[in-house]
């Protein structure tokens, strides 16, 4: 946001600010027009809540800091039924345990930004998306819109195979009507997004619903390097992880010498670290310790990139660098997790670990287990939670340590 202003007072210059950093407009115009009669603009971010929140989550969390810097009313849609709707294996109370991890996490997150949390609003899926308002209109965009057109709006967002669900279908209609539901002006998202919100844009009308802008981000890759997934530990900064983590992970982040596009790392510095410096002191700054030599202070990306290409800047020395940088924006985070009880709880109940790994053991001695026969064999503990040894019918006595209540055994 090189020339921004970060304390905005005419409607241009508030418009430069919410649209920094952005990849894509669609809709300026509506924007504009709410700004130039002194109007504030109202938007929403969703997130479906699924996987734990990551580092990658740092990202929108920005981009927020800079619409709310800007004056807009923001609201955070914990899609918890689109978390339904995406992972139908997930039971549904698992899926709201993970919204309530999402607000602990995403107030945690943007209080470390420097974002005062009062001008934000958490709105709960399921709290309108099941009325009777709600269904119906979702019934009259079912008529208008083909399977076809359903399909193509979800092609980068929802899961694709080739006898998807229905869920599949509904799931970009439902994010279409959100917009309505929550009466905003625009609503934000990553570009992989681009196809539902020009479903949005589409239908809306053609029920004698309004217009919506669509601000889009850049997909900024992972820090680690390649696409953050939530499935794959390794590939994402978890915002629980302490700072010995964070170093093993970033020592560990792909960051190419030489090389800029894709690359994590540096993309970190250019979509969170310089803009939360530029809103928290109105320029943006970045500082590389050297080991010898004056450090290196940027003010752009540009230069970033620039001193990166000629290895001046090697990810040596960048990445301690930002290991430092995340590891004190995270460090609240962690702080506020460790004394909230409800948060931790939740956090539990959100994210069950998952169930005991197969064990051997070798039974010493039965007490009166339901496993006839059982002692002094082998037996095996499932992780389903049955215990199968030699010579013993299977039988299902709950969890694998559940099924080993009753019996003395050593491990091998
Ligand atoms: N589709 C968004 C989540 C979302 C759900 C509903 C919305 O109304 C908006 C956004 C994602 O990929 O995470």
């Amino acid at each position: 946001m090189p020339g921004v202003n970060v304390n905005p007072q005419t409607p241009q210059e508030k418009y430069d600010l919410i649209v920094s950093g952005l990849q894509e407009v669609l809709g300026a115009d509506i924007l504009k027009a709410k700004l130039d009669k002194g109007e504030t603009v109202s938007l929403y971010w969703g997130t479906a809540t699924t996987g734990r929140p990551h580092c990658g989550y740092l990202v929108p969390a920005t981009q927020i800091a800079s619409f709310l810097q800007a004056g807009c009313r923001v609201k955070v849609l914990l899609a918890d039924i689109h978390g339904f709707l995406d992972n139908l294996k997930a039971p549904i109370e698992l899926v709201k345990f993970r919204a309530e991890y999402y607000r602990h996490c995403i107030t945690s997150l943007l209080k470390a930004v420097g974002v005062s949390i009062e001008k934000l609003e958490f709105v709960l899926g399921s709290s309108y998306q099941l009325t009777p308002e709600f269904n119906m209109d979702m019934y009259r965009l079912h008529s208008i819109v083909s399977s076809h057109d359903a399909k193509r709006a979800g092609a980068e967002v929802v899961k694709q195979t080739d006898s998807a669900p229905l869920s599949a279908l509904i799931y970009p209609i439902m994010q279409c009507l959100d917009e309505q539901y929550l009466d905003v002006d625009a609503q934000f998202g990553g570009v992989d997004q681009r196809k539902i919100f020009a479903l949005a844009k589409e239908i809306l009308p053609k029920v004698g619903f309004r217009e919506r802008a669509h601000l889009m981000n850049s997909m900024v890759p992972g820090l680690t390097g390649g696409k953050m997934s939530s499935s794959e530990p390794d590939s994402k900064i978890d915002l629980l992880d302490g700072p010995e983590i964070v170093k093993k992970k970033l020592k560990k982040a792909v960051a190419a010498p030489k090389v800029v596009e894709d690359n994590g790392v540096l993309s970190f510095v250019e979509y969170v670290l310089l803009p939360i410096s530029a809103l928290q002191t109105g320029e943006q700054k970045f500082v590389v310790e050297r080991r010898e030599g004056e450090p290196l202070v940027y003010t752009s990306i540009d230069q970033m990139h620039a001193d990166y290409r000629e290895d001046i800047l090697s990810p040596q020395i960048l990445k301690p660098a930002v290991t430092e940088a995340l590891n004190k924006l995270l460090a609240p985070i962690q702080a506020d997790f460790q004394s909230n009880e409800e948060w931790q709880k939740v956090e539990k109940l959100a994210y069950p670990p998952p169930p005991a790994p197969e064990k051997k053991v070798k039974v010493k001695k039965d007490k009166g287990s339901r496993f006839p026969g059982a002692a002094k064999k082998d037996v095996v503990a499932q992780p389903d939670g049955h215990v199968e040894g030699p010579g013993s019918a299977e039988v299902s006595v709950g969890k694998a340590e559940e099924g080993l209540k009753n019996l003395e055994v050593e491990e091998k």
